[in-house]
């Protein structure tokens, strides 16, 4: 059996994980789908589609489970998105999610859905880690060990702190520089 699960990992983070974790005890195969994929370089989504990639594929080796890590791109039209998830990704019996609007989506195009429980959401959230990482605090004991390695890498924090100062308002937005 072949699950799918989106997110958009900005970053990996050890509540994804451990749903991983779960779903391994579930299906053989899984799909992850990186989700708005066409995004990065912002401080909701600073990271790209590459490097979340690389975040993924490095850290669920702990599991034993065969992944697939496949970018999905946004779309305007919410009404023909799992269309455009299925034409993207091999084909799945089950999707997990725990966002509304995903589980919505999925379950009136008759894909069956499953939910896991949140993990510690109190700080195992993008939100936390991202201002975490803007504001120089710790954020490396709630990601996977190979995610350190890959936001090293890639200079990430650096990245997240230049976007946030060139964000208007310095909120988590995805908006850019400031028209002048
Ligand atoms: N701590 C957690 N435990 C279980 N599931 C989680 C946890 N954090 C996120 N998820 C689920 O993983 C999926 C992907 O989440 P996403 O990539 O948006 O992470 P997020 O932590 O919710 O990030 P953000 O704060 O950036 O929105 C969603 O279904 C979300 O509900
Ligand atoms: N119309 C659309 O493009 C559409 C609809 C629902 C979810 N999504 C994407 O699926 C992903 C869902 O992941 P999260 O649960 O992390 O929010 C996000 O990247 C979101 O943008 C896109």
């Amino acid at each position: 059996m072949r699950g799918f699960y989106i997110g958009r990992f900005q970053p990996y983070h050890n509540g994804h994980h451990q749903m991983v974790k779960e779903i391994a005890t579930e299906v053989d195969e899984l799909v992850l789908g990186i989700g708005s994929a066409g995004d990065s370089h912002s401080t909701r989504n600073p990271f790209t589609a590459g490097e979340r990639i690389m975040m993924v594929a490095k850290s669920v080796v702990d599991f034993d489970i065969t992944t697939y890590a496949v970018p999905i791109e946004d779309l305007e039209r919410n009404s023909v998105w799992v269309s455009h998830v299925q034409s993207m990704s091999p084909a799945f019996d089950v999707a997990y999610s725990n966002n509304p609007l995903v589980i919505q989506l999925f379950k009136e195009a008759g894909v069956e859905v499953r939910q896991s429980p949140m993990f510690n959401r109190g700080v195992l959230q993008g939100t936390e880690l991202r201002n975490r990482m803007m504001n120089g605090e710790e954020w490396r004991s709630l990601v996977p060990e190979p995610v350190v390695g890959v936001i090293d890498e890639i200079g990430g924090i650096e990245r997240i702190q230049r976007v946030s100062d060139t964000d208007s308002d310095g909120r988590d937005s995805d908006g850019g520089p400031d028209p002048e």
